[in-house]
């Protein structure tokens, strides 16, 4: 049966391009590809993040107190939990009013600041809780920053710094922003009461002012993309919600980690489905996949897949594929014959159904997640009304996948008496692939499980295709090339020197952004704060 059951999940990938055969096919390429002992060398602390010679032990930040994990033969889980410790304690004095500002008033917003893995995964776990409002967020481009703190106070705000370096460009000019707007209030002792930091380089973060002790560490075995149950995401989440409610969501994840640790792949949902994504895009040559919740908490969670980039804020009054799999080398540094990783998107439905889904359903084959959540965090019964608005939304998540696979016929319109010329219009192929998550509702334990299901299926795409899905090279280039031109506004900008080392195109464009710079900026900076 192409169907499974986890923990109160539901796995349905009987629409796929695969037959029972094709799966067992699967299997035997997973057991050539070393498929288990790839995922034991994972949970073991090997180094399989080979060109960062690190340990990939995400795992261990959700590990039961009792557990041993090790890297590097020493266990890892007890420094996870002093952090953990630590973490609840300070949310508690947060969150109690007790841990007051410069001026004595308690704190009732936090802003966090981070980027790429510092930003997505706690911002996908926080729009999947909050059941009100989204929050704003801000980006780098200082406006952002601007709109982002208007109607917030000084006086009763924490800021968050979330880099797992500390120079992450981006991140600390919006930290050196948010620490001029602290200290401008309320002094540059302010910053001990209002400014903390997530970081694994301490000596960084003391160099910019924080005090050490307001600083949550996590570690190097702990990619950025991965980084959500380190204090990257505790720490925000659990002053938003409390301890309790992000400690069931680790739980969640755990779970989830000791199923693909030890189920056999016939039954191992993250196995089932990273199997079937390496067979949608390197058998069947489908290089997207769209990620489609039929629930609006779950608005982030295709930008957290992605891991696309941008800075957080979190309002306390109450907000991983293509950087892991998009790699055209082996993990040996031998060029790929194939192409590994795809492309994925989404949104959430119906809103999906009324823009993009015409292609999905006519246009390109794209292999869809369908996800759909049995209880609502938020029902709607209206007067004389059956089913409730979240029925109505449910229904559109089990009739798309039909749609796609069954399709619609010339002879089935033509019973309909559809007129000839609109025929070839809405004659739809059908047999386009698509899998149904059914999760029994969106709480702290069930996000947790679905985020570990993702980041276990991208990890077993990669095991297979012989990659490695833990370093991210491919970001380096671009960021090296934006500090030459940074250098280089500044040189112009101060010294009035012209633009010199880039090429044709973007000398032109550089020299031209500057020219017209120069005639509408004001005589004296702006300042946004
Ligand atoms: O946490 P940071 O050190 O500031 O890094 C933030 C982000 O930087 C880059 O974009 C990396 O590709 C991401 O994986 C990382 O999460």
């Amino acid at each position: 049966m192409l169907y499974r059951e986890f923990d109160g999940l539901v796995l349905d990938y009987s629409r796929q391009n695969a037959r029972r055969d094709t799966v067992e096919k699967l299997f035997k390429l997973a057991e050539a590809a070393r498929l288990k002992q790839k995922i034991h060398s994972m949970f073991n602390g090997d180094r399989i993040n080979s060109t960062e010679n690190r340990s990939v032990l995400h795992v261990a930040l959700r590990a039961p107190r009792d557990k041993v994990i090790c890297s590097d033969g020493k266990n890892v889980v007890p420094e996870v939990w002093k952090v953990l410790d630590k973490i609840e304690e300070f949310s508690e004095l947060v969150r109690s009013g007790s841990w007051v500002g410069a001026t004595g008033k308690a704190l009732k917003d936090v802003v966090a600041v981070g980027i790429g893995g510092s930003f997505l995964g706690p911002l996908f776990v926080h729009t999947a809780l909050q059941t009100g409002k989204v929050c704003i967020l801000a980006n780098v481009d200082p406006i952002d920053v601007a709109r982002n703190i208007v109607g917030l106070d000084p006086e009763t705000t924490l800021v968050v710094v979330v880099s797992k370096t500390f120079t992450t460009a981006e991140t600390m000019l919006n930290a050196r922003t948010l620490r001029e707007w602290i200290t401008a209030a309320l002094g540059p002792k302010a910053v001990a009461k209002h400014m903390v930091a997530v970081s694994t380089n301490l000596t960084l973060v003391e160099k910019f002012g924080i005090d050490p002790n307001n600083a949550f560490a996590f570690w190097d075995w702990v990619g950025g993309r991965y980084s959500v149950c380190s204090a990257v995401g505790v720490l925000p989440l659990s002053l938003q919600y409390g301890f309790s409610v992000v400690e069931k969501f680790l739980k969640g994840a755990s779970i989830i980690d000791q199923h693909f640790y030890s189920t056999p792949f016939e039954k191992n949902i993250p196995v089932l489905l990273g199997l079937l994504s390496v067979w949608n895009v390197s058998f069947l040559g489908y290089p997207a996949r769209a990620i489609l919740p039929y629930t609006q908490a779950l608005e982030k969670f295709a930008p957290h897949i992605q891991q696309a980039s941008m800075p957080l804020y979190f309002p306390l009054r109450l907000r991983v594929s293509m950087e892991s799999n998009g790699k055209g080398v082996s993990i040996d540094g031998v060029r790929l014959p194939f192409e590994a990783g795809e492309i994925d998107f989404g949104e959430p439905g119906t809103n999906g159904q009324h823009s993009f889904y015409q292609l999905i359903h006519q246009g390109r084959v794209i292999p869809c997640d369908f996800i759909g959540v049995v209880k609502s965090q938020q029902p709607v019964y209206l007067k004389g009304e059956v089913v409730s608005n979240h029925d109505e939304l449910m229904s559109n998540f089990f009739a798309q996948p039909d749609a796609l696979a069954y399709g619609k016929t010339a002879e089935q319109l033509l019973s309909e008496n559809v007129s000839q010329n609109l025929i070839p219009h809405k004659t739809f192929t059908g047999n386009r692939p698509s899998i149904s998550l059914l999760l029994p509702s969106l709480n702290a334990y069930n996000v947790g499980q679905l985020l570990a299901i993702y980041e276990h299926r991208v990890a077993v795409e990669g095991f297979i295709w012989g990659i490695n899905s833990f370093d991210q090279w491919g970001v380096e280039l671009g960021k090296s090339l934006a500090s030459q031109v940074r250098k280089q506004l500044n040189s112009s900008r101060t010294k009035g020197e012209s633009v010199k080392g880039f090429n044709f195109s973007t000398t032109a464009l550089l020299s031209r952004y500057l020219e017209v710079l120069e005639i509408l900026l004001p005589d004296k900076p702006l300042s946004l704060l």
